[in-house]
């Protein structure tokens, strides 16, 4: 009987250094683009950074509390952002953003984060840009900075998806109680669990589709 072989124990692979932010050192999301600042936090456009002006639209401004002491996040580890292979997916060749574990239903995932833009700072040609606040028309636009919400895709036309599985809808982040904290548009899990490795997909709404239609 030939001497029993015992397998080799494979080296412990050290885990692959996180890619950084150069300018802020902060960690980046695997498939994270090297071209766009990845961000822990909204920043807030040159209109809303400034001093609230007196107008009929500052109470509704001022209750988004933008500028509420917030902990910066960081990479979340429920997600993944990854490129979508499928030739049969309506966003081939593009990235989506997948489940790394079971989300359990009505869950938080992470922040849609952005720039925080005032309404006469809309970019009509952004794919990325979604409304924070109808009252003081402040929206989130992660076109160009963002974080791993900039990748959820919309459900239309995804083969084996009728209905989307996460939604947007606002939280409070911050501040002594909830009311005082920043305003944010997170991604919730919907009503079904979500397994892992499921693309997380939302619904843009028909008005974005109609948009892209008239186009
Ligand atoms: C917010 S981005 C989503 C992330 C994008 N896939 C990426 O890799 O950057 C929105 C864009 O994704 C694409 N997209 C998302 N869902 C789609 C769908 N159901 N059908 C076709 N295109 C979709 C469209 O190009 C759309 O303008």
């Amino acid at each position: 009987m030939p001497p029993k072989q015992h397998k080799p124990k494979a080296a412990t692979k050290p885990a692959a250094p996180s890619k950084r932010n150069r300018s802020s050192g902060t960690a980046l999301p695997p498939n994270w683009p090297p071209h766009l600042p990845y961000l822990t936090a909204p920043r807030l456009s040159s209109v809303l950074a400034a001093p609230i002006p007196s107008t009929a639209a500052a109470p509704a401004l001022s209750a988004l509390n933008l500028h509420a002491p917030t902990p910066p996040s960081t990479p979340s580890p429920l997600v993944r952002i990854r490129r979508i292979d499928d030739p049969s997916h309506p966003a081939h060749g593009q990235h989506g953003l997948f489940a790394a574990r079971n989300l359990p239903a009505r869950s938080w995932i992470l922040d849609y984060l952005g720039r925080y833009h005032a309404a006469e700072e809309s970019d009509p040609a952004s794919d990325y840009d979604i409304s924070l606040d109808r009252e003081s028309g402040v929206a989130v636009d992660a076109q160009s900075m963002g974080n791993e919400g900039r990748f959820v895709n919309d459900y239309r036309g995804v083969p084996g998806k009728e209905r989307p599985n996460v939604e947007f809808e606002t939280r409070r982040v911050g501040g002594k109680a909830g009311a005082d904290g920043q305003l944010r548009m997170g991604i919730w899990v919907l009503s079904k669990d979500i397994k892992k490795g499921q693309e997380l997909l939302v619904s843009y709404g028909k008005g974005f589709w109609d948009g892209r239609k008239a186009e």
